[in-house]
């Protein structure tokens, strides 16, 4: 394993590694505290996860379109200070005069405004896919950064992805290119499919808040140069928190991803996050791996379910739709009442304890917690959930209850 630099962001704490068959990764560089912030990573380009056209896909679009600073994503809770972009006013508003002014000369340049207007107006039957329309709103900002920012667009030119064949990538290449009147700079259709592969296996969604419906949708796709380094793991041992309504908008930190300790981390190990809610079931984890990032995971949960039946898979999954009080290993039907017999061979599903104390236990939620950050280097008995925001109290008895859940900050 050869070190390839000193450390991400400045903190040396992590520290990024190749390792054979899985690329760049974050591995420890000290021991880590349950609940420690391995990194704090700033987006160098987000985007709307909107349609453009919200009118042609569905209600719910419809409904928040405009909802949102299109600057710094923030609910736009206060009607009166809200500003529309001077240019395309009915699609693009501001939560105030300063991410409107540094919009203007960043995100939402004239040239993202114009473009964006055109490919809304043009009437191309098949730009009516939210797919397409939101992988268009990627190029777009990817286009303008290379103008804004030519040094975060080399950042973004060196994550992993590269060109393949892409039917969308073709039609989006000569669409943009037809639009702009030459006025694109030199996208070539190879550098087209290569950002487009980029943002499919680095993209962090920036999630709406956890509604009672259990539905997640995505509010904003950003790309987190530091943060793409982490690798994928079905059980992981960090995992991703954002705050885009609650942290300070004016220094654009509400943006920031924050990625903490789940349990503590010995020196040398490699750090993971899920890319995924942690409760799939093995042949959808396989095959969103496979078909989204190009890999096979041979990690210590799916080698162990490889060989497990049909049956063994619906049980884990009906298993973790119980509620999670009191529950404990069980080799056959994946979890059992405290107070069973416990003969069973917990080899067989090793991973139960995960889903105990680091699953979110409220409906449908299905996040993962890590406790708050240690102070004074002790370890926080607080756990919060990176997908709701509850907070729970861990009795460290085993287990967590939901009657210790407490109040949301
Ligand atoms: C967000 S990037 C992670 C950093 C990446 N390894 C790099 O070199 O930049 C996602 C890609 O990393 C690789 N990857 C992530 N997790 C992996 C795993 N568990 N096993 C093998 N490859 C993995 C896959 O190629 C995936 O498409």
């Amino acid at each position: 394993m050869a070190v390839e630099d000193g450390g991400v962001g400045g903190d040396q704490k992590i520290t990024v590694t190749q390792i054979e068959g899985r690329g760049r990764a974050v591995v420890a560089s000290k021991p880590l505290t349950a609940g420690e912030i391995i990194l704090k990573d700033s987006p160098i380009l987000l985007y709307s996860a909107l349609p453009l056209n919200p009118h042609s896909t569905s209600t719910r679009h419809h409904q928040i379109q405009n909802l949102y600073c299109s600057h710094c994503f923030k609910i736009l809770s206060n009607p009166l200070s809200v500003l529309p972009c001077p240019l395309c006013s009915s699609t693009t508003a501001f939560c105030g005069p300063t991410c409107r002014s540094t919009a203007l000369i960043s995100s939402h340049t004239p040239w993202v405004c114009q473009t964006l207007t055109r490919l809304r107006d043009c009437k191309f039957p098949s730009l009516h896919t939210e797919e397409l329309q939101i992988q268009a709103r990627f190029l777009v900002a990817a286009n303008n950064l290379s103008r804004v920012s030519p040094c975060d667009f080399q950042t973004l030119l060196s994550l992993q992805g590269g060109p393949s064949e892409d039917a969308n990538a073709v039609f989006l290449h000569s669409l943009i290119s037809s639009l702009c009147n030459g006025e694109s700079i030199n996208f070539t259709l190879e550098l087209t499919a290569a950002l487009l592969a980029k943002d499919k296996l680095n993209a962090f969604g920036l999630m709406e808040p956890f509604g009672d419906t259990g539905e997640r949708s995505v509010r904003a796709y950003g790309i987190y140069p530091n943060a793409s380094f982490f690798n994928h793991d079905c059980l992981p041992n960090a995992c991703r928190f954002d705050y885009v309504d609650s942290n300070n908008s004016a220094d654009g930190s509400n943006l920031d991803v924050v990625v903490r300790a789940i349990h503590d981390v010995p020196q040398g190990r490699e750090i993971c996050l899920s890319y995924f809610p942690v409760n799939l079931k093995y042949s959808e984890r396989q095959r969103r791996l496979k078909e989204d990032y190009g890999f096979t995971c041979t990690c210590d949960r799916c080698n162990v379910e490889a060989n497990w039946s049909d049956n063994e898979e619906e049980e884990e999954e009906e298993a973790m739709e119980e509620d999670n009080d009191e529950l404990m290993v069980d080799s056959d039907i994946g979890v059992k009442e405290v107070g069973e017999e416990e003969e069973e061979d917990e080899s067989d599903f090793p991973h139960a304890y995960f889903f105990l104390r680091y699953m979110c236990t409220r409906e449908n939620c299905w996040g993962t917690l890590a406790p708050l950050p240690p102070s004074n280097g002790a370890p926080s008995s607080v756990m919060e959930c990176n997908v709701c925001g509850n907070l729970k109290r861990n009795d460290d008895g085993g287990g967590i209850d939901g009657d210790d859940a407490l109040e949301e900050e």
